[in-house]
């Protein structure tokens, strides 16, 4: 694969979820000062020092507090992103407590889908529609990673659900990258193994995996990959593993979608 120094375009304004973690503020600190940013979390803390070390004259820095499991916290982002005119979306925000199915409480495995799926697909959802419209009108290209992660190619006991949910991310973003295919939006899914950040003590399963990568090194090659192919797997030993997996699902959602349009076209031949 070729080296790339330079992420593909510079976005004009981008939204980051999760930027108060390992991976989003990575992903933040990486945009050029040129790429005004939105950045959300629950730590309102953790947001403000991210102000001040990336705020530039010239260059705006929001924040917006909310908690992505809940209805009210997707609305509260989704409504300032499209307010701040978003060309870059970065739905990064995710969780995942490590444990057996059947001993984990209720409301923490409603808590995972709400972030890991219901986020994603509402802020998708919501926010495309606003960026190709000002994409196309500006003659420029929007942009879009999802975290989803190495774990969305196979399950995994005791972070069932997380990987679930990475499943379910990642396979949203496939089809969307092909449904889109000729629309002014890249859409990359971004899925790496193990990697430093706070996931980890988080998620009950103690430090971080050992060989986990840098986030800083996962950033930038998500912005160099973005444009340029849809899937981004990366990380020690299996990222490179499931390169061919996320090659092999990239070209099946891109047939499948020539598939479905041939038939619309035959369709409304007929009619
Ligand atoms: N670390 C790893 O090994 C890997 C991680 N990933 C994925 O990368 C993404 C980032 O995780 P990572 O940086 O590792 O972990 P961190 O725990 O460091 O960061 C998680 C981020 O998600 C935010 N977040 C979690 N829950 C909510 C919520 N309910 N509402 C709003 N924001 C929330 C946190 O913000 P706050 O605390 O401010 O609410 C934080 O900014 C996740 O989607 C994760 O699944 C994928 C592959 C590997
Ligand atoms: C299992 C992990 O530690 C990680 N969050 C991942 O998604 O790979």
């Amino acid at each position: 694969m070729p080296v790339m120094k330079q992420m593909s375009r510079t976005y004009r304004r981008a939204l980051v979820t999760g930027a108060t973690g390992g991976i989003g503020g990575a992903l933040a600190r990486a945009l050029p000062v040129a790429t005004d940013l939105l950045l959300t979390g629950r730590n309102a803390e953790a947001l403000a020092q991210l102000v001040q070390e990336l705020a530039r004259p010239g260059r705006r820095v929001d924040v917006v507090v909310a908690d992505l499991g809940t209805d009210p916290g997707r609305e509260a982002v989704a409504v300032a992103a499209e307010a701040f005119a978003i060309d870059l979306l970065i739905c990064n925000a995710g969780q995942g407590p490590f444990g057996d199915f059947l001993d984990a409480e209720e409301p923490a495995l409603r808590d995972t889908v709400s972030v890991n799926v219901m986020a994603p697909l509402v802020l998708l959802h919501r926010l495309l529609p606003g960026m190709l419209t000002r994409a196309a009108a500006a003659g420029r290209r929007a942009g879009v990673i999802v975290t989803s992660s190495g774990v969305a190619f196979y399950p995994v006991p005791r972070l069932a659900t997380y990987a679930a949910s990475k499943a379910f991310s990642l396979s949203l973003t496939e089809a969307l990258a092909a449904e889109l295919d000729g629309a002014p939006v890249d859409l990359l899914a971004l899925c790496p193994t193990a990697t430093k950040s706070h996931f980890a003590e988080r998620s009950g399963y103690g430090p971080s995996l050992p060989g986990a990568q840098d986030p800083a090194a996962v950033a930038r090659a998500a912005l160099q990959a973005l444009g340029r192919q849809r899937t981004l797997t990366l990380g020690p030993i299996s990222g490179s593993v499931l390169t061919v997996p996320a090659l092999v699902r990239a070209g099946m959602a891109q047939a499948i979608s020539l598939l479905v349009r041939r038939g619309d076209g035959a369709r409304s031949r007929r009619r």
